[in-house]
């Protein structure tokens, strides 16, 4: 993808020119490519809640470098300083529940405020930006990594199909569940891509259609109540998806949609394959029903194309007022539909808990 289309890009704090964080407006794509620089915590905050920046790992990076944008007063004492960075994190942490790597990346900026002692206190700032640096350059390795590691599930398909946008915009680049499509056709294996236009905020319409088709790789929308006939009529070889957190049993919360998909998958013996980063993995909820599912604002369903971006603001209203509205962004696969969840450190055939903790295991113990 251009550096003019990269998902995420950092400014540090130059002679009158303040921090900023600099993302590409997500809420305007296909209709044009239009960039955000966030120089404070609220806009920044607002960008995560409308989806302006979003993607579980996308959301996380933007969250690690929104912690430098905390308001401190160099020359007060370390503990309020440190207090500022804390206050900053803990309001990062309300933009949106249910992607996990929000909070692992904000946690990982509060152990560099935690470990900077008073004599260092000066230091912090650069630390910090640092850390968020280093936190978007390993997402980008990650995806990479993943792409290598999902390709030979692809290697006998010709169609596969997504929900939603898992892919460079969802991440610092490349993707999670587009990696391994990306990978294949670098490596001269093109598949045709079927794009769940993924109601109501559209990301598989407006978002993975159009980085696909800039990487010249074919791609069709099809409403997200198409995907079980194409299924049935053998159109697809595997169903492959992003997630925004993974249980200790492997249960998976990702966009709404997708638990229908992987029934049907299931239904048809067509495989369906999780991508994701060992950091979506929340190992301390023992099962899926305990993932947090964000509800979003009911006027996203009401109106056309959803409500909350300049593309959609002459949105027409597609639901009678007198009609009540439900909105849940997410919901959760069961580990016993997945036929596979691939990391940057490997793949989980069919998941189990204790297949997710050898995993786990594996990384922290190499043999
Ligand atoms: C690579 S994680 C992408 C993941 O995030 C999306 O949700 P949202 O667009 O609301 O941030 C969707 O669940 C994708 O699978």
């Amino acid at each position: 993808m251009s550096t003019d289309a990269e998902t995420i890009r950092y400014r540090a704090a130059a002679g009158e020119s303040p921090a900023a964080v600099d993302l590409l407006d997500q809420t305007r794509i296909p209709a044009e490519l239009v960039r955000l620089e966030c120089t404070d915590l609220a806009q920044l905050h607002d960008a995560i809640v409308r989806l302006v920046v979003r993607g579980a790992p996308a959301i996380g990076i933007a969250a690690a470098y929104g912690v430098t944008l905390a308001p401190i007063d160099p020359a007060s004492n370390p503990d309020s300083i440190r207090q500022c960075y804390y206050d900053a994190i803990e309001y990062l942490a309300t933009s949106r529940p249910t992607a996990v790597n929000l909070f692992w990346a904000l946690n990982r900026m509060r152990g560099i405020v935690e470990s900077t002692e008073d004599a260092a206190i000066g230091e912090l700032p650069p630390r910090l930006i640092e850390e968020a640096r280093a936190i978007h350059e390993e997402d980008r390795e990650m995806c990479r990594a993943m792409g290598r590691n999902a390709a030979p599930l692809l290697r006998d398909a010709k169609t596969v199909l997504t929900h939603c946008n898992a892919g460079g915009l969802a991440t610092a680049q490349y993707g999670t569940a587009l990696a391994p499509i990306y990978y294949l056709h670098e490596n001269g294996h093109t598949l045709n891509v079927y794009a769940d236009e993924t109601r109501p905020l559209m990301q598989g319409a407006r978002l993975t259609a159009w980085e696909l088709s800039q990487a010249g790789i074919p791609v069709t929308v099809c409403t997200d109540s198409m995907a079980g006939s194409l299924m049935q009529r053998g159109l697809v070889d595997a169903v492959i998806v992003g997630s925004d957190r993974i249980a200790e049993n492997g249960d998976v919360a990702n966009k709404i949609g997708t638990y229908p998909l992987a029934v049907i998958a299931h239904y048809h013996n067509v495989p369906f394959y999780v991508v994701a980063p060992t950091n979506t993995f929340d190992l301390e909820l023992q099962s899926g029903d305990l993932i947090p599912i964000e509800q979003r604002s009911e006027d996203e369903v009401r109106y056309t194309l959803g409500a909350n971006s300049a593309v959609h603001a002459e949105g027409r209203m597609a639901v009678p007022r007198e009609a009540s509205v439900i909105n849940p962004a997410f919901d959760v696969t069961p580990a016993e539909l997945v036929a596979a969840i691939v990391t940057e450190q490997g793949v989980i055939e069919r998941p189990t808990r204790e297949k997710v903790q050898q995993h786990f295991a594996a990384i922290t113990n190499p043999t």
